[in-house]
């Protein structure tokens, strides 16, 4: 199965980041803490060249707080500043700003020894997947602080940047790049945090892998949601049948109507109701 999605839009996407890219000092990374791995940019490496990184893992409120904290060692074993973010938390943006600020602080002291004694501040740009959570971040790094600072020269489009501190800005626009979907288990994973629009994979497919998953790695949501209980001797067609009778996903004579089931379910995972899911862990773990 290869799924295939907007890939029109890709070649244009790629080169609007490369343009967006020779504005800013450093690049935000925004993945999925639900499934950093498959949520991120396969080519980003590549298009970042020696640009510095970090990572912030979004919607943590809906990850499984150990594993999260586990690829956060990971990210910053190898060297890559990351963090986990509520948007919602104002906490967790106040620390997005600080680690912004720490990105830069080596550059400003550069310049600093030279003798400069207002250094610019440092731009960044946002990155992501569609529905990571990028127009959410910005919108809450601006707060009510959005500046207009001109653009810079040689740049014939006008870039708006957000004065979020002194000597930090932020492109008002974010880099959008894809997930990468060739291999069949990713395109279920993206399609369970949401990622993937819903016609392109079937609706059984993806509920099929969100309850087989859960009965294998997070019983207690199952039996927290559900009230299912005996995993050993239930199989995930029985799991709909509980599921949508439960839930009253009936149709005449009172026979199941699974569409609606398989629905009940996708949707669940996609709010706080089934919360606590992380669907990758890192390599070492
Ligand atoms: N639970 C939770 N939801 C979040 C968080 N951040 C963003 N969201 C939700 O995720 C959805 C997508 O957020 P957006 O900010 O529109 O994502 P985007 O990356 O700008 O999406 P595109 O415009 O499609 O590229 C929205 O429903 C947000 O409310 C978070 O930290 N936790």
């Amino acid at each position: 199965m290869t799924i295939q999605w907007f890939p029109g839009h890709m070649a244009k996407a790629r080169r609007e980041v490369e343009e967006k890219l020779k504005l800013v000092d450093f690049v935000i990374e925004l993945v999925d803490a639900r499934a950093p791995e498959a949520s991120q940019n396969p080519m980003l490496r590549k298009v970042l060249g020696n640009k510095p990184k970090m990572v912030v893992l979004m919607k943590k409120d809906l990850a499984d707080k150990s594993v999260t904290d586990a690829w956060i060692r990971y990210y910053e074993e190898q060297g890559t500043p990351a963090l986990a973010v509520n948007a919602d938390e104002k906490g967790d943006v106040q620390r997005v700003i600080q680690r912004a600020h720490d990105m830069h602080a080596a550059k400003r002291e550069r310049w600093k020894r030279k003798g400069l004694q207002n250094p610019p501040p440092g731009r960044a740009m946002i990155i992501g997947i569609p529905n990571v959570g990028k127009s959410t971040l910005i919108n809450r790094l601006a707060s009510k602080k959005i500046a207009k600072t001109g653009d810079r020269p040689g740049v014939t489009t006008q870039q708006q940047w957000i004065k979020v501190k002194k000597d930090f800005e932020l492109l008002d626009t974010p880099g959008i790049l894809w997930p990468k979907f060739e291999d069949p288990q990713v395109g279920l994973v993206l399609a369970a945090i949401g990622t993937i629009k819903d016609q392109i994979l079937p609706m059984e497919e993806v509920a099929t892998f969100i309850l087989s998953y859960l009965k294998e790695h997070y019983p207690a949501q199952l039996s927290e949601r559900y009230g299912i209980d005996n995993l050993a001797d239930i199989e995930v067609i029985e799991m709909f049948t509980h599921i949508g009778r439960i839930r009253g996903a009936l149709e005449g004579g009172g026979m199941i109507n699974y569409e609606k089931t398989y629905e009940i379910v996708i949707r669940d995972l996609r709010s706080k109701r089934i919360a606590n899911v992380t669907f990758e862990k890192p390599a070492a773990e």
